[in-house]
């Protein structure tokens, strides 16, 4: 892949601990789009004889402030924020894990393919704290949609769910997570690189490229994850939400969804996603390359 500097190695550890520094950079700038998002894809349907809640992204942000203030908007963070560091940064571990992998030579550049791969091995990896984190996220963001404050918070909700029916129930929702996050993964790393080599000079390396590049490569990856990740990440959030019960498996969330919204209630909650995800992600990897500065200037020969 283009102006990659040949023979040149990021140590998997310092990705992990920038991808640490990457992932709250990443909540802090996208939780209050993240909580809007959940909220309008998880809102009871309107039906003849109520209204939905809310009418779009705005009217959930107005609603939401007015009612909770503006904290309301930061609700749920608690298992994220312990949740998105580890997890960005066992992505970022994965996808340079995966690039060492592939490469047998470090001064041949990687192809799309083996960044995409690479990429996709991150997601693989991140499943495992990713399913119980958005088990718990999404519970607690829309337990005030619903008027019932079951759980007092992330440690609350994952005891009770273990209690109530074991470990099954923390992780109920893992293979829809997979299929959110493999591919998508694998084109978000893809895209940040492209981006990167697209805007880096001839001549000129991709590790210097000036802030705001960054921030075009990293919103970019982050507005193309997200197409291919929403359709998804609905069924996701509905069928982690659900009570038990009342869906037999994925297949019937899907069904049941379309038959009430038809193939638009995959986008549901477009906006807010879209909103969050270029500077969301923008934030991302500036974090990630400015923390890998950091590290680089502190431990040069790691
Ligand atoms: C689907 C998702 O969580 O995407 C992450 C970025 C974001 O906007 O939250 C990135 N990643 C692909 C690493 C999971």
């Amino acid at each position: 892949m283009g102006r990659e500097e040949p023979g040149r190695k990021i140590s998997p550890v310092k990705s992990f601990v920038a991808g640490g520094a990457a992932g709250a950079c990443l909540l802090f700038a996208g939780h209050p789009l993240d909580t809007i998002k959940v909220r309008l894809q998880t809102q009871p349907k309107a039906s003849p004889s109520h209204h939905v809640l809310y009418r779009g992204t705005y009217d959930c942000f107005r609603k939401t402030v007015s009612k909770e203030g503006f904290l309301g908007l930061y609700k749920g963070m608690g298992a994220p924020l312990a949740g998105v560091a580890p997890m960005m940064a066992i992505s970022f571990f994965g996808f340079g894990l995966g690039k060492q992998l592939l490469q047998s030579d470090p001064n041949i550049p990687h192809t799309h393919s083996q960044i995409f791969l690479s990429g996709m091995l991150g997601g693989v990896f991140t499943t495992v704290i990713v399913a119980p984190g958005e088990r718990i996220k999404c519970l607690l963001q829309v337990q005030s949609t619903s008027g019932q404050l079951k759980y007092a918070g992330p440690v609350d909700c994952a005891i009770r769910l273990f209690k109530e029916q074991g470990i099954r129930s923390v992780y109920k929702g893992t293979i829809i997570t997979l299929i959110r996050d493999v591919p998508s993964n694998g084109l978000y790393f893809m895209t940040y690189e492209y981006v990167k080599c697209l805007l880096t000079p001839e001549g000129e390396s991709v590790h210097h490229l000036s802030t705001p590049k960054i921030i075009l490569a990293g919103g970019t990856a982050g507005i193309l994850n997200w197409v291919i990740a929403l359709p998804p990440d609905v069924l996701k959030s509905n069928f982690q939400t659900a009570p038990d019960g009342r869906y037999r498996g994925l297949i019937d969330v899907l069904r049941e969804l379309l038959r009430e919204e038809g193939a638009r209630g995959l986008y549901k909650g477009f906006t807010a996603v879209m909103l969050r995800a270029f500077p969301a992600n923008a934030a991302c990897f500036l974090g990630f390359e400015m923390a890998l500065k950091g590290l680089n200037w502190l431990a040069p020969n790691w």
